[in-house]
């Protein structure tokens, strides 16, 4: 069940996730990242993959890509907040940039 997460369990999820550099959101309860590739393509093929799983989980970013960056918001909108869904989806967005 999705449900927001509690303070003690945020620290500890979001631990990892702050090291590869997802930064809370100042002005809601969301975490966003930037992520830089070396070409469009690159770009484009990483969304196209995060984005199967997004739909394969259920649970879709607020993104946007210019050129061969792409700025990623992670937020659970049916519960107003951080959830367990989201550091998953962020974890799976480091896999597939390749720093796992
Ligand atoms: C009805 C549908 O399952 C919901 O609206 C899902 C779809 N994708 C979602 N994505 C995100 N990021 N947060 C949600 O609360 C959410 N809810």
């Amino acid at each position: 069940m999705t449900e927001k997460l509690s303070q003690a369990a945020r620290d500890a999820v979001m631990e990892p996730l702050l090291q590869s550099g997802w930064t809370y959101c100042e002005d809601r309860d969301a975490i966003r990242k930037t992520f830089v590739f070396e070409n469009f393509v690159e770009a484009f093929g990483w969304m196209t993959k995060a984005a199967i799983w997004a739909e394969k989980w259920n649970h879709h970013p607020e993104w946007s890509n210019v050129y061969k960056t792409v700025n990623v918001t992670l937020t659970t909108h049916d519960v107003g907040g951080i959830s367990a869904l989201d550091a998953k989806l962020a974890r799976k967005m480091d896999v597939l940039f390749g720093e796992a």
